[in-house]
């Protein structure tokens, strides 16, 4: 199958100190990813690298053939955590300037997505939101645009427990058949039935690239793998 989206040795470095090294990755369209990797690992700097607006970021990142970076703005759908907004900006403006800005944000899907999250207050502002309501609220905008590569980074940190697993069972359903979603999450059990594919970050580095179901056909559960390669070190470079 093509490959939606391609990394070609990304680095990225922030006064001097390497925070990512020589990341290659190649995820076909369709896979649902998981990046796994502990706190500082550089997750969030490879999911910002990827939508472009990691300033700096070396290397080629590719998404359906572009590798521009205002090309590849408008195929990747990530929601940089709301910090470009002020506090008292209402949700109902927000909205606003994410259909504005982006032609493929439907604004039906994203009713559907808040309404499905029970997130449909849009007269709060920024300040006001929870953690949870907050994610929420991320979750909605980044699933209501028709992209190519959605990019999720922790996004049920704040959520209950049953409302998680209400996401999780769901998320599939949000996204095209052949749209690659990028998801990163601290419980790996809790969305492990919903990837394709694992990546593991550690040290700056990519140290694991593996389909899912080829970790299972050889008697780990994608928990063990992880925790057992993290243990282990970069020792055994199994990418894809
Ligand atoms: N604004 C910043 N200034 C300086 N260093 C930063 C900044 N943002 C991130 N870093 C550093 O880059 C490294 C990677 O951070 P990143 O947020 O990408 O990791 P992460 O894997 O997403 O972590 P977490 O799981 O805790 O969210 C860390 O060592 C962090 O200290």
């Amino acid at each position: 199958m093509e490959n939606a989206l391609s990394l070609k040795g990304v680095s990225y470095k922030r006064n001097r100190r390497v925070i990512l090294a020589n990341i290659n990755l190649d995820v076909a369209q369709g896979t649902t990813l998981g990046l796994l990797g502990e706190n500082g690992a550089g997750k969030t700097t490879l999911m910002r690298s990827i939508a472009g607006v990691a300033k700096g970021a070396k290397g080629t990142i590719t998404v359906k053939g572009q590798t521009g970076t205002i090309e590849r703005k408008g195929l990747v759908s990530y929601t940089d955590n709301l910090d470009g907004f002020s506090r008292g900006a209402k949700v109902a403006d927000i909205i606003e300037f994410y259909a504005s800005v982006y032609p493929d944000f439907d604004q039906d899907k994203y009713r559907e997505l808040s309404d499905f999250l029970d997130f449909g207050d849009t007269t709060k502002k920024i300040g006001e939101l929870s953690k949870g309501m907050k994610e929420k609220f991320v979750i909605s905008l980044t699933l209501a645009r028709k992209a190519a590569v959605y990019l999720l980074d922790e996004p049920f940190e704040g959520i209950d427990s049953m409302t998680r697993k209400k996401i999780i069972n769901s998320l599939i359903q949000w996204k095209a058949a052949e749209s690659v979603l990028v998801i990163s999450d601290h419980y790996v059990t809790e969305i492990a039935g919903l990837l394709d594919e694992v990546a593991i970050i550690k040290d700056e580095k990519l140290i694991a690239h593996e389909k899912a179901e080829k970790i299972r056909e050889n008697g780990n559960s994608i928990e063990d793998y992880y925790e057992g390669l993290y243990e282990k070190g970069a020792a055994d470079n199994d990418k894809l």
